[in-house]
C-alpha cells in the first residue's frame, strides 16, 4: 500500500463544500456500526462535527509534508489518550469514514482514490496509535486539577489559577483542553498564560462567550477549591530559539499564550527587545494590564502597547491590531508572535507578509479545539 496525497487531497476537495453533511454522516454511520461509542461523545455534536473536519482538513493537507504531520498526529494520539480511545476503535473510525468519503466524493471515486483513502488512514491512525502508546508509559492520559483562584477581571473575562494533582510538564505557547463537572464529556482549548512555576500551577485567561458550555461555567460558575480535568498540553507555538528580537500581536484573550512565552524569554534571562501590542476592542477589556506594565516596569526591553478598535474616546492608541503593526519602523527581522480572533490572526499574518517579514519567523498557531 503506498501513500497517493495527491489522489486523497483531489477526492477530499470534493468533500470540503459539503463538509457539515459529510460529518454528520460519519457520525451518523459511525454510532450505528458501533453505538458504544456513542458514549464517549459529548450530547451535542456541533462542534465535534466543526472538529472532526477540522483535524481532516489538516491531515490531507499535510500529507505532503511529514514532519510537521507526524507531529499533529502525534499531539492528536496522546490528547484522544483522554476520551479513553484505544487501538480498536481506529478500525470503527476508518470504516465510517471510507464509507464517507465513498459517499460524498461518489463522482470521482475509484478503486485507486479508495487504495489511496485507506493507506492515508492507516498511516495516520498507527501514528496516532504509537503514539499514544508510548505516551501511555510515562504520562496520565488526563489531569485533574483544583481551582485554586478565580479573578473575575471583566463582566465576562476571569483569569483562573489551577493546580493540577499531578505534575504537567508543557512547553510556554502551548494549550490544553479543559472538562468542567458542568459539562461532562465536553472539552474547550484554553491556551496556559504563564511559563511553567515550581508550584506547578497554571493560569487560564477565559472569556464566556454566548452559547459557550465551558466557557460560562469557568467565568460563571466555577470557584475556588472545584476541580476541572485537563487533558496534555498541545501545541507548537513555542518559545524561539533565534536570538532575535520579539513582536507579540495579541488579541483579547489570545494574549494568553503569548504572555507564557514572554514570561519565559525574561526567565531565561536573555535580553532580547519584545514589543507587546494588546489589541481590545475597549479600554476596559484591557483585562490583564496592570499585570502587564508590572512585567514592563522590571524588565526594560519590554513595551508594552496597548491598542483599542471600538471607543472613539480613547486616550490611546487607536486601531485593529493588523493596521497598527503597520504604523513602526519593519518587523522584517523579528520573531513575530500572532494569536487572538480568527480574522486577526489572519489579517495580522498578511500585512506582515506583506510588509516582509518572512513566513518562517512568524509563528501562530491552529488550536485543536478550532479545528
Ligand atoms: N483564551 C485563550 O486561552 C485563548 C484564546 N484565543 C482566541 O482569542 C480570541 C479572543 O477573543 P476575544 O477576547 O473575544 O477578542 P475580541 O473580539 O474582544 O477582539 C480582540 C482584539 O482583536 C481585534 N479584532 C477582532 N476581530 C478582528 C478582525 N476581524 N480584524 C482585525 N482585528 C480584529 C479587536 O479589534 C481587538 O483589538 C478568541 O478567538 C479565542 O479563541 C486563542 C488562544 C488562546
Amino acid at each position: 500500500m503506498s501513500l497517493n496525497p495527491h489522489l486523497v487531497k483531489e477526492s477530499f476537495a470534493v468533500i470540503e463544500p459539503v463538509a457539515d453533511k459529510a460529518a454528520a454522516y460519519f457520525y451518523g454511520r459511525l454510532f450505528a456500526e458501533s453505538p458504544h461509542l456513542r458514549g464517549m461523545f459529548p450530547p451535542a455534536m456541533d462542534l465535534q462535527r466543526d472538529r472532526l473536519f477540522g483535524a481532516l482538513t489538516r491531515i490531507v493537507w499535510s500529507l505532503d509534508s511529514p514532519d510537521s504531520l507526524s507531529s499533529f498526529l502525534g499531539q492528536l494520539g496522546r490528547d484522544h489518550r483522554k476520551y479513553g480511545v484505544v487501538a480498536e476503535h481506529y478500525t470503527a473510525i476508518g470504516n465510517a469514514l471510507l464509507a464517507t468519503a465513498r459517499r460524498f466524493a461518489a463522482e470521482v471515486w475509484s478503486s485507486e482514490i479508495e487504495a489511496a483513502w485507506v493507506a492515508a488512514y492507516t498511516a495516520a491512525a498507527n501514528a496516532m496509535i504509537e503514539a499514544a502508546d508510548s505516551d501511555a508509559g510515562v504520562s496520565p492520559a488526563w489531569w485533574l486539577a483544583e481551582v485554586i483562584d478565580h479573578e473575575r477581571r471583566t463582566r465576562d473575562i476571569a483569569v483562573i489559577t489551577l493546580r493540577p494533582g499531578q505534575r504537567m510538564p508543557y512547553l510556554p505557547g502551548q494549550y490544553i483542553n479543559v472538562q468542567t463537572a458542568r459539562w461532562p464529556r465536553v472539552w474547550r482549548t484554553f491556551s496556559i498564560a504563564n511559563a511553567p512555576r515550581e508550584d506547578n500551577t497554571i493560569r487560564l485567561h477565559v472569556r464566556a462567550v454566548p452559547g459557550g458550555w465551558v466557557s460560562t461555567a469557568l467565568v460563571d460558575h466555577t470557584r475556588i477549591g472545584d476541580t476541572v480535568m485537563l487533558g496534555p498540553p498541545v501545541g507548537t507555538m513555542t518559545p524561539p530559539d533565534s536570538g532575535r528580537d520579539m513582536l507579540c500581536v495579541a488579541g483579547g484573550t489570545g494574549l494568553a499564550p503569548l504572555k507564557a512565552i514572554v514570561e519565559h524569554v525574561i526567565a531565561s534571562g536573555r535580553r532580547p527587545n519584545i514589543h507587546l501590542l494588546y489589541g481590545a476592542r475597549r479600554s476596559c477589556e484591557l483585562y490583564d494590564l496592570p499585570d502587564l506594565i508590572r512585567m514592563e516596569s522590571s524588565f526594560p526591553w519590554l513595551r508594552v502597547l496597548p491598542v483599542v478598535s471600538d471607543e472613539p474616546g480613547y486616550d490611546g492608541m487607536r486601531g485593529q491590531v493588523p493596521d497598527v503593526t503597520e504604523r513602526f519602523h519593519s518587523w522584517a527581522d523579528h520573531d513575530v508572535y500572532v494569536c487572538g480572533p480568527g480574522a486577526m490572526v489572519n489579517e495580522t499574518v498578511r500585512r506582515l507578509l506583506w510588509n516582509g517579514v518572512p513566513l518562517a519567523n512568524i509563528h501562530r498557531d491552529i488550536a485543536l479545539g478550532e479545528l
